[in-house]
Parts: C-alpha cells; sequence; structure tokens
C-alpha cells in the first residue's frame, strides 16, 4: 500500500522534491494517518521510502498523514479538498522564513503545468478555482465514514486536534475548528457538513479540553492577560506578543503610579487631601552641573597644516598682513584687491610681509640714544639745598677779597685775528681769562673764547637739555651728575657755584655745621678764600674719579674767579657720570677716604696713593732741593708764583725752554705735591708737625671707638678720620699758611697780582706754550701742566684745577649774602 502510495505520490516526482510539497505532505497526511498509522509505525520500509523523513514533532503524523493522503486521493480522487483553513506548520520550526501562500494554503506548490490529476491529466482549473490542498480537517471530517466507530474516531480526533493545536503555533482558532469545513467535507457534502452533528459536539469538548491544555501551557505566568477561553482561542499569538512588548510597563504589572488620594469625610462633607506639592526646584541644592567641553564642529572644514620651519615655510601662500594690527591702524577695506591678491600668492612671505606691513603702518621716530636721554621720571632727589646761579661771598670773606682794578684788565687784550677768531692760541684763553667785548680783540662773533657767556647763554634760553646735567643716584657714592646730552671735548658743563667764605668762616662750618656731615662741598678758590657748594649749583654733586672725563677749571671771567665744569679731553656722551679728580688734599695718609670710582687706575682713594705720597723729610728734602737747584728766583719764574713784583713775573725768552721737572709733571694732580715752592717748604714743615700731632689723635680717637659697635665703628672712622683732621687742624697755629699751600698754583689772585694780564703776548710767550703743547703731544699724558703762565692741558688749553679740601671744623660765624 505504500508502494501505492508512493507510486502516486512519485507521480509528481518534482513537487515531491520541493519543499513545498514537503510541507504539504503531512497535511495530507493526517487524515491517512487514521488507516495506515500502523501500518505506517510498523513498517520502517515505509518511513524510509517517505518522501518526507520524520524529523519534528508530528513525524508520526507526518508519516501517518503520507499515508492517509494517498489514501483519500486514492479513494477520493477527484474530489477537490475542502478549503485547507488549518494547515500543520511543524517546519516552521526549522523553516527560517514564513511563506505566507504556504500557511495560507494558497500556496501552489509546483507549477501549473505540473499538476497533473491521478490519471495522469493536467488539472484543469477553472477560472476562478483555486488549487485545493488536502487539510488534515478535511481528512479528519473524511476519516470520519471510512472508519469503523465513532469513539475510535473521537479519540482520533482529539488525538489529531491536540497534534494539530501543537502544530499550528498559536495561529489557530477554536471557532474556525469548531465551522470547519473540512468535517463536513471529508463526509463528501461541503453543504451537509454545515449542519450540527453529534460528531460536531463530541469533537468541540474534545477541542475544549485540548484548548483548555493549551491555554494552561500559554498562560502560565499570564493568566490574567488569558482569561477567557475564547478569547485564549482567538488571539492567543497577538496577545502574546503585545503582551511580550507590554511587560516592563507599570500597566502591565498593574501598577498604579497616580499617587494615592485617601477621601476623608467630615461632618458630611468629603474632605479632598491636596496632593503633596513638588518640592520647588529651588529647594534642591544645586547641583554643580561639570562643564561640558565644548564639541567642535564636526562640519568644520579640516585645513592643512602647513610647515613653518625649512625650506617649505610659508607656502601656504596667505598672509594676513592685518593679524595684529593695532586697531585703527589699517582697514581691509583700504587695502586693494591686488594687494591682498598679492600677499595670497607670496610663497615666502616674511620678509615680502613683513617690509609690507611696515611700509603700511609706519613707525614713530627715535632719537638715536646717545642724543638726549633725560633719566625716567621718579629718579631719587637730593635733599632740597639752596642754589646760587653765582658765586657770593660770606661773612667776612667779601672784606677780605681784593678787587681787581678795571683798568688793568681794560689793557689786558687778545690778539687775534678776526679771520682766526680766538682759538687756542688766544691769549686770554691761555691764561685762563675769558674773552668778553672789553679784552678781545676779534669781538663776540668770531671768539672762541667766551665759555662762561656760553654757559650763561644756554641758561637762559633753559631747558633741560641746554643746561645738559642732571642729579642721579648712584650705588655708594651718593648721589653723582650725568649728562643727558653730548658734549664736546673741553666745552663748559656746568659752573661751580657757591659761598665765597674764609678760611676761618670754613673751619667754623666744619667743627659746627658739617661736623656730621660725610660729603663736603669746600673748594680752594681764590685769594684763600674757600667755595662752599653746600649752598650752590647743582655741580656740587660731581663725584671724584682716578679717570674723569671732566675737569674743574678756574677762570677769570670779567675780573672775576670762576669755577666751572669742563668737558676732558674726549667728548662727553649721553648718560655718562661726570666726574673729575678732586686732587684731594686729606693732610693725612690716615685720613683718605676710599674712592670708589671704578676706574682701571683708580688710586684707591680720593687724593693720592699713599704709597706715592712720599716721607715727611724727603718730601722736605726734595722742596729744599728744587729750591736749591733753581735758584728762588727760576723758582719763581717757573711757577709764576712769588712776589706781586711784576717784574719778578715778567717772562724770560730763556725761561721757555726750561723743561718741567719729571716729578712735577707726575704730581701735577696730587694736591699734596701742588704747594707752590716758597710756601711749600713752611706747608710741608708745618704738615710734618701736623701730621705727628694728628696721629697721635688718631690713637686717641681709635682707643675711643674700641667699644663701639662694628657700624658704629666704621661711622666712626670716617668721622674720626674728619674729626682728627679736623682736630689736627685745630692745633695747628695759623692754617692760613697751610691753606695757601693748597690753592692752585697760578690762580687769578696771584696772577693778578703779578699783573699778568700786562703782559703782552710776545712772540717768545707763544713759542714756549707751542714748545710746551708739542711736548705733551708727544708724551700722550692728559695731565695737566705747569707753565710759567699757568697750567697747559694736552690741548694747549690751559686748565687750573680746582681742589677739594677737606678742612677741619673751627668756630667761625657770620654769612652775608652778597654777590661777587
Ligand atoms: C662734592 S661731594 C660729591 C657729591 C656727593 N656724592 C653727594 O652725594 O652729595 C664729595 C663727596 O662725595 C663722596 N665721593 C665723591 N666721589 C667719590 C668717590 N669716587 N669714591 C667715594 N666717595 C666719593 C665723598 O664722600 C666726598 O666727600
Amino acid at each position: 500500500m505504500l508502494s501505492t502510495l508512493m507510486d502516486k505520490i512519485g507521480a509528481h516526482p518534482k513537487a515531491s522534491s520541493r519543499p513545498e510539497a514537503t510541507r504539504a505532505s503531512p497535511t495530507i497526511s493526517t487524515a491517512s494517518h487514521i488507516t495506515a498509522d500502523n501500518d505506517a509505525a510498523s513498517d520502517p520500509q515505509s518511513l524510509s521510502s517517505s518522501s518526507t523523513p520524520p524529523t519534528s514533532i508530528g513525524d508520526g503524523a507526518s508519516i501517518s498523514s503520507t499515508i492517509l493522503k494517498t489514501e483519500a486521493i486514492s479513494s477520493a480522487p477527484a474530489t477537490p479538498a475542502a478549503e485547507p483553513r488549518a494547515r500543520s506548520r511543524r517546519e516552521r520550526t526549522s523553516v527560517t522564513t514564513y511563506n505566507v501562500k504556504v500557511l495560507t494554503g494558497t500556496a501552489v506548490h509546483a507549477p501549473k503545468k505540473y499538476c497533473k490529476n491521478p490519471d495522469g491529466t493536467p488539472v484543469v482549473y477553472k477560472k476562478k478555482e483555486r488549487r485545493k490542498t488536502i487539510s488534515n480537517d478535511m481528512l479528519v471530517g473524511a476519516s470520519g465514514p471510512a472508519n469503523a466507530s465513532t469513539d475510535s474516531l473521537d479519540e482520533n480526533n482529539d488525538r489529531l486536534i491536540q497534534d494539530g493545536i501543537d502544530a499550528l503555533d498559536l495561529q489557530w482558532s477554536v471557532k474556525k475548528l469548531s465551522r470547519s469545513k473540512s468535517q463536513i467535507g471529508l463526509a463528501g457534502n461541503a453543504k451537509k457538513s454545515v449542519k450540527p452533528s453529534p460528531l460536531r459536539r463530541s469533537k468541540s469538548l474534545y477541542t475544549k479540553s485540548a484548548v483548555q491544555k493549551f491555554t494552561n501551557k500559554l498562560g502560565a505566568g499570564k493568566k490574567s492577560a488569558l482569561s477567557s477561553q475564547e478569547d485564549v482561542a482567538s488571539g492567543a499569538t497577538k496577545i502574546k506578543r503585545e503582551l511580550r512588548k507590554l511587560q516592563d510597563t507599570p500597566e502591565f504589572a498593574k501598577i498604579e503610579t497616580e499617587p494615592i488620594i485617601h477621601e476623608v469625610w467630615s461632618n458630611g462633607k468629603l474632605v479632598v487631601e491636596e496632593r503633596p506639592r513638588k518640592k520647588k526646584k529651588t529647594e534642591e541644592p544645586p547641583q554643580v552641573e561639570e562643564p561640558k567641553p565644548e564639541q567642535k564642529k564636526v562640519n568644520v572644514k579640516k585645513e592643512k597644516i602647513w610647515h613653518s620651519k625649512g625650506i617649505y615655510a610659508g607656502q601656504s601662500g596667505y598672509l594676513d598682513i592685518f593679524k595684529n594690527m593695532p586697531k585703527g591702524t589699517a582697514h581691509k577695506e583700504d587695502y586693494g584687491a591686488a594687494e591682498m591678491k598679492a600677499t595670497r600668492r607670496s610663497i615666502l612671505p616674511l620678509p615680502q610681509g613683513a617690509g609690507q606691513r611696515l611700509l603700511h603702518l609706519g613707525r614713530d621716530f627715535k632719537l638715536p640714544f646717545d642724543v638726549c636721554s633725560p633719566l625716567p621720571p621718579g629718579q631719587p632727589k637730593p635733599d632740597e639745598w639752596r642754589k646760587t646761579s653765582s658765586n657770593r661771598f660770606a661773612g667776612d670773606a667779601a672784606l677780605s677779597w681784593r678787587k681787581v682794578k678795571k683798568d688793568l684788565q681794560d689793557i689786558s687784550k687778545c690778539v687775534c685775528d678776526v679771520e682766526d677768531g680766538c682759538d687756542e692760541r688766544c691769549q686770554n684763553r691761555t691764561m685762563l681769562y675769558e674773552c668778553d667785548d672789553n679784552n678781545c680783540n676779534v669781538g663776540k662773533a668770531a671768539c672762541g673764547n667766551r665759555a662762561f657767556d656760553e654757559l650763561q647763554e644756554r641758561r637762559k634760553a633753559g631747558g633741560k637739555y641746554r643746561v645738559g646735567v642732571e642729579v642721579l643716584k648712584t650705588a655708594d657714592r651718593g648721589y653723582g651728575v650725568r649728562s643727558n646730552r653730548c658734549f664736546e671735548a673741553n666745552q663748559i658743563i656746568v659752573e661751580y657755584t657757591g659761598e665765597i667764605i674764609t678760611e676761618e668762616e670754613c673751619d667754623r662750618r666744619m667743627n659746627h655745621e658739617y661736623k656730621n656731615n660725610e660729603c663736603y662741598y669746600l673748594m680752594s678758590f681764590d685769594q684763600n678764600m674757600i667755595l662752599d657748594g653746600t649752598k650752590g649749583s647743582i655741580a656740587r654733586f660731581v663725584n671724584h674719579s682716578c679717570k674723569p672725563n671732566c675737569r674743574m677749571v678756574k677762570w677769570v671771567v670779567a675780573g672775576k674767579p670762576r669755577m666751572a665744569l669742563f668737558a676732558g679731553d674726549n667728548p662727553i656722551m649721553t648718560g655718562d657720570e661726570l666726574t673729575y679728580d678732586y686732587n684731594f688734599d686729606p693732610f693725612s695718609a690716615k685720613n683718605v677716604q676710599t674712592c670708589r670710582c671704578g676706574s682701571d687706575n683708580c688710586r684707591g682713594v680720593l687724593g693720592p696713593k699713599p704709597k706715592d705720597q712720599k716721607p715727611v723729610k724727603e718730601a722736605i728734602k726734595d722742596a729744599v732741593k728744587a729750591t736749591k737747584k733753581y735758584g728762588k728766583r727760576k723758582f719763581k719764574e717757573v711757577f709764576g708764583v712769588g712776589d706781586t713784583d711784576d717784574s719778578d713775573l715778567a717772562p724770560s725768552p730763556k725761561k721757555r725752554k726750561i723743561k718741567v721737572p719729571t716729578g712735577l709733571k707726575r704730581s701735577q694732580s696730587s694736591a699734596s705735591m701742588k704747594m707752590v715752592a716758597k710756601d711749600a717748604v713752611k706747608s710741608v714743615r708745618k704738615s710734618v708737625s701736623s701730621q705727628y700731632l694728628n696721629a697721635r689723635k688718631v690713637v686717641t680717637v681709635k682707643r675711643e671707638t674700641v667699644t663701639t659697635t662694628k657700624t658704629k665703628t666704621k661711622e666712626t672712622v670716617k668721622v674720626n678720620s674728619m674729626k682728627t683732621y679736623g682736630s689736627r687742624r685745630s692745633k695747628v697755629p695759623s692754617r692760613r699758611s697751610s691753606m695757601k699751600t693748597m690753592t692752585t698754583p697760578g690762580t687769578p689772585e696771584k696772577m693778578s697780582s703779578v699783573g699778568k694780564r700786562i703782559i703782552k703776548p710776545t712772540s717768545a710767550r707763544k713759542e714756549y706754550l707751542a714748545d710746551t703743547i708739542a711736548s705733551i703731544g708727544r708724551s700722550g699724558s692728559s695731565d695737566t701742566y705747569k707753565s710759567p703762565y699757568g697750567p697747559v692741558s694736552a690741548q694747549g688749553t690751559p686748565t687750573k684745577k680746582g681742589t677739594i679740601r677737606v678742612v677741619h671744623p673751627s668756630s667761625l660765624t657770620g654769612d652775608s649774602d652778597e654777590e661777587m
């Protein structure tokens, strides 16, 4: 029988080999299972020969259904099967995709041309007739009349239904099952099957029990969802799927999210409890949100990174010349498109761009640093001092001052040519007399010997650059003076003005007013007078240097001595500190002040080096020797000092050939050796005695200061030196002679007294000066030299160095503002 069936099935070999046909076979086999179950089960051969090997839960049914199908076909070959509403879908588990047509039973298992009737004739379909497939229901229905008893039929039905349900996988309807046409269709008449039958009733019962089973199976854990049998039967699958999605929702779990409001009745009234208000957001502690890093725009066009160094540097081809430009200096609108284009094309834009930018922007003009440069504002300033622009007599100095006769001044007149003017060869210049309208031969326009006049005009015009000097604070020497402009060599810079005081007055001030001072502004002046710059000009702040760039020179201007600071042999540059050699006379090596000028040839002290100072005996010897050697007259002639007799100072033609002694050359800058010969012996002798006194005093003072602190000792030592000096000086019977020795040789006093002005510029004088200048030029020394006509500088400019003196205090009183 199986072979027959197989033969019949094999009538459609292609169809059987197709999966559709394979899947269709179980539907056919459902009915055949009733008849062929045993056979099939007992005949494994038949199983093996089956077109679809049993692979799933319905394998048994499949086998039997195959048999049944063939039987059914054989029994009712021409009967088209009733509409297969419920089809077995056992294979669904193994099928990855769904075929709707197959599931709905509308699938054509094979092309029409292969569909043939059992007799081999091709199936002719009517117009709207669909190809029918055989369903389980049909077979189940058909199994009724074909088989024996009703009970067995029910059992079979029940089992089949159970199997069918298992296989149908939720897409199964009980209602439809109850109205299944297949049950009726199996009887051979579809219309008849509509009528209720005992079979139907029993079937529904069985169905119900089966459904109950199924419901229990499905509804495990979801009982609430599947409340009624009907619902389960109609939409079990849908509910299941939807519920799956809703499983996580509170509605599904029947969780009330709304707050429960308790109804409270009070006095027959419903008191509605207010819902708890939500806390205001402001009450919540402010959550500090971490600033999210700003995400860069992704759509920003990525720029190429260009080389910034090397030969390919700057080849981006674009230079933003307006970058970093100050606002308002340039506008892109001002800049032509062509230029912009050009900048874009530039390959190495830095030089071009930089030049372009510079041209476009311009630049402020700046003076060269060495032209004029004042100190920045806010500099430390010295304590206010009384400034005087001209010398004044103080005390009884005016009484002692000997005035130069006017007629004598007028007689002295330079012999310069108008063409050459008053140059270095001017007689007045060599004698440190300033030309004026009375003594100049060429007039103001051509005269070059009017330094003080020039200085006065500068000061009159005003302006800090015309004055050209300003006070600066030095690191270790107190205040100083610097230039804020340039000065030519030998140009007058600033006048040293102050009070002209007598020696007695100077002593008094030192003992009282200045006894605690560390800095002294006392300059040996003229006619044995002292120029006290404590009340004076800014020149008082000019410091000492062993390698100075200036000179302090005393000139006679309109018959009056005046001191001024002149530039040295080299020009002064802006910002240079102005210094000159003090020729400091400490009167004792023990009382010298340490020099901090910092020059390479610094002597270490403000005065001459102690080792350079000859012992007192030697100094006396030298002085006596010199006196003996040259004789009194010769000595006077050489130094131009001596008696006031004019004839004494009359230059002898021979004198010009006299060479200056080497010792004097060297010692010119030394205050101790500036003593005038005649007085020198006296003063040296007195110095000797005073030094001995001084030494004793120093010892005494030192003993006194031993117990003081270190710092105090330092101070004391410094002050001591002054005190000692003062004490020493106070014991000197007469300082007048000593003071005289400090007076610069060839001072106007002497010069005027010797009637130097009367001396006519002879050719011999000029020759002498020329020779002296030449010799100085050869020696290359910038030291000043003594000539019969006064000191001569390396340039031939006569110079008379003022001497800073340290004088001991003495009790003198009296002040006078009488102008000199
Ligand atoms: C005429 S005053 C010069 C101005 C002084 N620096 C001031 O601050 O007023 C002279 C004094 O300045 C000091 N001084 C000047 N030049 C110096 C130097 N090269 N080394 C050390 N002290 C100096 C000394 O104390 C000296 O007594």
